[in-house]
């Protein structure tokens, strides 16, 4: 199994740099890049027709200027569009523009954006004939405010030619560290250099990079610089998956108990706890906080129905306090429950409103690293005692900062989900798409992270392997044909199973489940 992939803050990849300028010249990396770019349009951008690079004014054109002068010299059609005054791009883009020239690589220089107060919007000539896709070397990590002026209008004009378009190093206008981009390039397919970045996974990070590969130029790295961030991947928690033993019983594989369902939000546990099931967990109760709740589900019998007061709380290994719960007066006693000095063995999952009852709670509840909290931006706001813009302005920050705050393993849910542990590891998920935005998935992924707790993972790694599967389970529908609109919650466990499943077959070579 592969290594994890490390994501690196911008401040990073600039330390790599530095180290890499230390022993060879800058142009010299440049022209990896460069080369690196030329390679990949030549494998993914349509050929017959010509390609256009946009180089803007940084070193990020001067990738886009090195790239189409090697393609232009093995022979595809190319042009380039210089969105900035030659002279005064930095060295090495001014090298590469240099170079271009003398290959003659048929360019132009267009006037360099600018905001435009009172005028009227820059217009772009008209594109190349027979242009088959846009490359897009306009702002790379120099990206230091968000786009403005003419250049917002640029990017939409190229946003709207009916081309793929790639991008080089990071879609231009979105920002690598966190993901964030008011107006940016909308790539079918980004190259990112050195290494991945977390604004490429993260936020709107996947509707800007579209399929991200990564050329590390044969840089190695320098010391001092360590990756705090990873893409999160089997290879993360793979390791910690519970094994599944033929001299084993269902008290191997834990008690779970799902606390929720107030009058009306039955439903929510029930997801949670099918899903559980599905991801082998021993033993499935459901507790009900309503007067009436059902004798048994009549899908999965196999669950065990009860009011909540009925649940023995010492026998479960794990409890998911939160879908459907409500913030009534009796859901707060399960809250009060852990507070310090009440003595418990299960692990904790906390989700919907039991967050909403933590973001409220006096004396914050005693919790650990084998807990997790599964807020989605609006809980994690009101956790923060924030709003959802702060939220989401910094996912991989607020993920942090709710760790740290309440002890916990944090999941700051949304696409891109951010995993966090109170030691300060750190981790994105690529997994998952737009079908999961329904009502329950929720539900479902703190039943699956439940499950996994239950059967002895830790909180890190039950967090990542649950929100992994959840997001993989969601892709494999997708690919089935299955939504993307019109996924229902309840479709997750079984997918989510199989999944499971193969990855166990992977790494134990042998069924898990
Ligand atoms: N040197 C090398 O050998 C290597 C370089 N590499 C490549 O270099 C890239 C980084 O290059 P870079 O540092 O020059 O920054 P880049 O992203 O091109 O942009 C800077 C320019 O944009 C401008 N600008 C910024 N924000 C703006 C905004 N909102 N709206 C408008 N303008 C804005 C900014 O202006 P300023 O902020 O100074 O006013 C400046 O002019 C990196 O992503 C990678 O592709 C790698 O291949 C490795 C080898
Ligand atoms: N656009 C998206 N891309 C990827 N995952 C998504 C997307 N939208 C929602 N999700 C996932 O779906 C789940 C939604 O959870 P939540 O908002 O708590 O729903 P509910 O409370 O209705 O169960 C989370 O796991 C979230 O990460
Ligand atoms: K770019």
């Amino acid at each position: 199994m592969d290594t994890p992939t490390p994501l690196y803050l911008t401040r990073q990849i600039r330390a790599i740099e530095a180290a890499a300028f230390q022993r060879e010249p800058s142009y010299a990396v440049m022209t990896r890049a460069g080369r690196a770019a030329a390679r990949w349009l030549d494998g993914v951008a349509p050929g017959g027709g010509t390609l256009l690079f946009v180089a803007g004014p940084g070193n990020n054109g001067g990738d886009a200027l090195v790239a189409a002068t090697m393609l232009h010299r093995a022979g595809r059609a190319v042009r380039v569009w210089l969105l900035a005054p030659p002279e005064r791009l930095p060295a090495d883009a001014s090298q590469a523009w240099h170079d271009a020239c003398v290959a003659k690589v048929p360019t132009d220089i267009l006037p360099p954006p600018a905001p435009a107060a009172g005028m009227a919007p820059y217009v772009l000539p008209a594109f190349p004939p027979r242009m088959s896709a846009i490359v897009d070397g306009l702002l790379g990590i120099g990206l230091s405010r968000a786009v403005e002026g003419d250049l917002v209008t640029v990017i939409e004009q190229l946003n709207h030619a009916p081309v793929p378009r790639f991008a080089l190093d990071i879609p231009s206008g979105l920002q690598a560290d966190t993901g964030v981009a008011q107006q940016a390039i909308r790539a079918t397919a980004t190259l990112t250099f050195i290494g991945a970045k977390p604004g490429l996974y993260t936020g709107q990070g996947r509707d800007f990079a579209g399929t991200v590969s990564t050329d590390d130029l044969g840089l190695p790295l320098p010391d001092g610089v360590t990756a705090e961030i990873m893409l999160n991947e089997p290879a993360c928690f793979a390791h910690a998956l519970p094994a599944r033993l033929h001299a084993s019983h269902k008290g191997s594989f834990g008690n779970l108990a799902i606390i929720g369902g107030d009058a009306g939000m039955c439903g929510a546990p029930l997801l949670g706890a099918r899903a559980a099931l599905r991801l082998g967990a021993g033993r499935v109760h459901v507790g009900f906080l309503n007067d009436a709740p059902p004798a048994f589900d009549v899908q999965h019998p196999e669950l065990m129905l009860r009011a909540a007061s009925q649940i023995d709380r010492a026998a479960m290994d794990a409890i998911v306090l939160g879908p459907g719960m409500g913030q009534g007066t009796r859901a707060q006693p399960w809250l009060d429950l852990l507070n310090a000095g009440t003595p418990r063995t299960a692990r904790h999952v906390l989700d919907a409103d039991a967050l909403n009852l933590l973001a409220q709670a006096r004396t914050p509840p005693h919790l650990n690293e084998q807990d997790v909290l599964t807020p989605h931006p609006l809980e994690a706001a009101r956790l923060l005692s924030g709003n959802i813009a702060m939220v989401q302005t910094d996912r991989l920050a607020a993920a942090r900062a709710l760790s740290k705050r309440y002890g916990a393993v944090s999941v700051l849910k949304g696409s891109g989900t951010v995993v966090a542990a109170p030691d300060g590891r750190l981790a994105i998920n690529p997994t998952g798409n737009a079908a999961l935005a329904t009502a329950g998935t929720g539900d479902v992924l703190a039943g699956m992270t439940g499950a996994l707790l239950a059967q002895g993972m830790p909180g890190w790694e039950a967090a990542l392997a649950a929100v992994w599967l959840h997001g993989a389970a969601a892709d494999r529908l997708v690919a089935q044909g299955a939504g993307m609109a019109g996924l229902a919650a309840g479709d997750l466990a079984c997918a989510a199973r199989a999944v499971y499943r193969e990855l166990v077959e992977l790494m134990q070579g042998s069924p898990g489940l």
